[in-house]
This record gives C-alpha cells, structure tokens and sequence, in this order.
C-alpha cells in the first residue's frame, strides 16, 4: 500500500520565478485597476515587509512604492530600523520614519481605562496606529496601502484586526511564512532579514513562535496537509510527523479565528425591509 510522507521541503522548494510572475501581475493589474498612483508599506525589518517590499518595488518601480518605518522606541530594536533602513536605501527608495511611543502615549494617557499594564490591548493599539499612519500616506499620495500578512498568519489568525491585517492588498497571502523566507532570498533581501526569527515586537521581547508555542515549519505543513492535500485531521500526523497536539492546536487556532476572516457581523435586513416593503405595497393598493 502506498504510503503518502511530506515534509517541509516539498513546501518550500517551489518556482519563486513564477511565483513573482504571478504576484507582479497581480499587483501591476491590480493597481491600474483602482485608479491608485503606488503602494505604500509598513516596513519593519522583519521578513514578511521586507519581501512584500522588494515584490513591490520590482514589480510597479521604484518611485511607486512608499516605505514607513514606524517603530516605538520602547519595543523596537534599533537594530531593526537600521535593517528597514537599509533595505529600502538599497533599493533607492522612498521612506519616512515615524517614531510612533508619542502617539501610543497619548491614547494611553486619554483613555480612562487605559494602562502600559494592558500588554495585549497596548500592542494592538500600536498595529491599529501604524495602520492610521499608513491609510494617511495612501489618502495623501493616492496610494493603495500594501498588506504584508503571510498565508500562515492569515490562517491562524496571527494578526491585529484592523492593525497589520487591514489593507488594500495583501499579495503575500499565498505564501506560506517558509515560502516566504525562500522568495525572499529570491528577491535579493539582505540575508540577515531573512534568517530574522519573527516577531510582531508589540511588547518587549516578543516573539512569533514563543507566543504561539508553535514552530512555522509545523504549522504550514499542518495547514499544507488539511486544506492543499484535504487530508482528514486524522491521517495529517503520520503523513507530515507534526504530532497529533500539534497538529489540533494549529486547526484550533484557525476555528477560533474565523472572525478576523470575515467581515464585520450584521444582521439580515430582509425582516426590516419587508415592513417597509409591504407598507408601500399597502399604500399602493389604497391607491
Ligand atoms: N467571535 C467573534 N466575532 C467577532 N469579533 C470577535 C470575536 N471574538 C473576538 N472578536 C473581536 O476581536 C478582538 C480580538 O482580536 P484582536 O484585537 O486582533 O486581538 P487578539 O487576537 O487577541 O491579539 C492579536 C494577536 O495577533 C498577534 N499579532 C498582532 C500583530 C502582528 C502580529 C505579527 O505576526 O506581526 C501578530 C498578537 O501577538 C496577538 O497574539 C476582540 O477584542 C473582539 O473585538
Ligand atoms: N516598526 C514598524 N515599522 C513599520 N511597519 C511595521 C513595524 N512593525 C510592524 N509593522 C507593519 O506590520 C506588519 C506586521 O508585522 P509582522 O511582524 O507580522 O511582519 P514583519 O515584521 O514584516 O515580519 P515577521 O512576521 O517575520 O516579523 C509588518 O509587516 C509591517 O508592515
Ligand atoms: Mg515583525
């Protein structure tokens, strides 16, 4: 009997030629499409804004895309700006910095309930205010703002609602975070951007898989496996090795998440509708 096994290098050693191809296009039609003059992007020395970024910028030039480094001196390593920096000089383009702890301060101070303490609610604010600065630059310029959201943190849920994860396009969303290292270091993103572990930085030392107690090579072949291939939940631990916990506490992390996926929640007008409806019927009839 033939035994399916797949490990991450079935994942991540795909086409990135064609995978830029695609996205270019999509990016290229995408904006002529809206009207909109460029891109502007959230560049924080991370992978996943670097590599969306560099797609950018070879896709649509370097004078269409916008760079807004915005870190909070209370979180971000300097060493990241510096790495933000760099990458957008070595591609000759355009950016601003903005030092956001001011802002971040000032909502906390007017907020009655607020407090530095809300560690949680403090680090989505500062993802929702980058968010504010970013739509500004796209009402200012024209632009469309540039989401950076990868595929693994789109289905987990790993994102600020309305923080990082609202944008106009978000062309990374195919790939795996894996994937995404990969086509970076297609694209000619610095090395050490690449290799960078990955941290949202909403509070001091914070990182990506430390919170989630998840590894991404697990994850994306647990996602790989349960909705590429349709594998049953059950059969995903001995074709991919991710042990069965694993395996359920990443599917539990998207169940939970559906409504970061959807839109707002609104009830059904139709019952609102039809009284309106039947009284103008009503008022037809008596003429
Ligand atoms: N069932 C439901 N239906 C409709 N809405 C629902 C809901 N449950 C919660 N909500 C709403 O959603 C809110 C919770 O969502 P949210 O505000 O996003 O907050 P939450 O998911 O609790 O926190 C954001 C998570 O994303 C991570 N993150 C953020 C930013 C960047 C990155 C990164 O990878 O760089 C990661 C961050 O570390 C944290 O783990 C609730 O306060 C409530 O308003
Ligand atoms: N200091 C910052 N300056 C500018 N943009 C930021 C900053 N921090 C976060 N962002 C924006 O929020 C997005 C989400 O953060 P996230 O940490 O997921 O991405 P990343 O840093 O690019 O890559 P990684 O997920 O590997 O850390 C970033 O891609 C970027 O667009
Ligand atoms: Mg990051």
């Amino acid at each position: 009997m033939f035994s399916l096994r797949i490990s991450i290098d079935d994942i991540v050693n795909i086409d990135y030629g064609f995978v830029e191809s695609y996205l270019s296009r999509f990016l290229r039609s995408s904006l002529a499409a809206s009207g909109m003059k460029g891109f502007v992007v959230g560049v924080s020395g991370g992978v996943d804004s670097a590599v969306a970024y560099a797609l950018a910028v070879r896709s649509v030039g370097v004078d269409r895309v916008f760079a807004v480094v915005m870190p909070d001196k209370n979180v971000t390593p300097d060493d990241d700006v510096k790495d933000a920096v760099n990458l957008v000089e070595g591609f000759g383009g355009r950016y601003d910095v903005v030092e956001i702890s001011d802002i971040v301060d000032a909502y906390v101070k007017k907020i009655p309930v607020a407090s530095h303490g809300d560690v949680l609610a403090v680090g989505n604010l500062r993802a929702r205010i980058r968010m504010c600065i970013l739509y500004y630059y796209a009402n200012k310029f024209n632009y469309l703002v540039l989401g950076t959201s990868d595929r693994s943190e789109y289905l987990l849920g790993y994102f600020t609602k309305y923080g990082d994860g609202a944008s106009d396009i978000a062309p990374l969303i195919v790939l795996f975070k894996t994937q995404v290292r990969r086509f970076g270091e297609f694209l000619g993103v610095p090395q050490k951007i690449v290799k960078k572990p990955s941290s949202p930085r909403l509070w001091p030392d914070h990182l990506a898989e430390k919170e989630l107690g998840l590894r991404y090579e697990d994850i994306d072949l647990v996602f790989f496996a349960f909705f590429d291939l349709g594998l049953p939940v059950n059969e995903i631990p001995s074709v991919t090795g991710v042990s069965d916990d694993v395996v359920k506490k990443v599917l539990h992390r998207y169940s939970t998440t559906i409504h970061k996926r959807s839109g707002v929640l609104m009830p059904d007008p139709k019952p609102v509708v039809e009284q309106i409806v039947s009284s103008v019927y009503q008022k037809i009839r008596r003429g």
